[in-house]
């Protein structure tokens, strides 16, 4: 059977999409490592996955997997992609769009400009709900790398993330220590290691070692989870405009319990097709 897919990016950060409402795929991570695959297979940071909701409120059901095949909870540039695919696909005629996933409900909103902004739900911190083992909820934590001593900031926006504050992102740090804090032992689920340079008080530099995928050019968990804890330690105001290497992400947060808001583009980029 031949299962169509379409590729798709959002500032570099690319993806194979499939609709699950009208084909029908058996999958499993070792499937999705080999289409991840940048040689033998398609390439692609993430595989994205449109179902049906199983929650009669929402329009739709998001999947996600990394590109070692582990499934995960919350993808923001693919939420972005999810949006401009299900429009273009005549999947629904909404501009508004409530999508379920592992990591709470998300709404997609198509604007005119073609961006699109993404409610991504609010922020959490209770070390439990990241997970991150601490004795207590704090704004920063240490944590010992390499026989270095971090001071971290632990974020969820349904998926893990750690943030680091760096003064230079090309001082060979990213490199060294992302692949160390996505495996440490205090995140007992691995983590998306940020790694955060502040330029002023609604502008950061970016740069973010993926879980599963290693570093990507952008990541929009990521660009929400740095603003916020940006914003938590005080050296950041809403809006935060987020500069990755693939390109910049607006993040707009009100604090508390209040959403986060992430406003970028979804870039479609070839149809493609797949015997499975
Ligand atoms: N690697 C992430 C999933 C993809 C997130 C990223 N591509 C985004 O745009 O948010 C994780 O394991 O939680």
């Amino acid at each position: 059977m031949l299962l169509k897919f379409t590729k798709m990016h959002g500032l570099g950060n690319d993806f194979m999409v499939i609709d699950l409402v009208s084909q029908h795929a058996q999958l499993s991570p070792k499937l999705v490592r080999q289409w991840s695959d940048r040689h033998f297979g398609i390439g692609f940071d993430q595989l994205l996955v449109v179902e049906p909701p199983t929650d009669p409120e929402m329009d739709f059901r998001y999947r996600i997997f990394n590109a070692d095949g582990s499934e995960v909870e919350q993808c923001g540039n693919g939420a972005r992609c999810f949006a401009r695919f299900v429009i273009d696909k005549r999947l629904t005629q909404k501009q508004e769009i409530r999508v379920q996933t592992a990591g709470g409900p998300i709404v997609l909103k198509v604007r005119r400009d073609g961006q699109i902004s993404v409610d991504m739900g609010a922020p959490r911190f209770q070390p439990a709900d990241i997970p991150f083992q601490a004795e207590a909820e704090a704004i920063s934590y240490p944590l010992e790398v390499a026989g270095r001593q971090l001071e971290v900031m632990a974020v969820s926006m349904g998926n893990p993330h750690c943030v680091t504050l760096v003064d230079d992102l090309d001082n060979g740090l990213v490199e060294q220590l992302g692949p160390l804090l996505e495996q440490h032992p205090r995140f007992p689920k691995r983590v998306n290691a940020g790694f955060m340079q502040i330029i002023d008080a609604h502008t950061v530099a970016l740069r973010v070692h993926e879980r599963g995928a290693g570093e990507t050019l952008a990541c929009g968990t990521g660009a929400c989870a740095a603003a916020v804890a940006g914003i938590r330690l005080g050296r950041l105001q809403s809006p935060v405009h987020v500069r990755l290497p693939g390109g910049t992400l607006q993040i707009e947060w009100a604090g508390g319990n209040a959403p986060v808001f992430m406003t970028g583009p979804a870039t479609r980029v070839f149809e493609g097709q797949i015997r499975v």
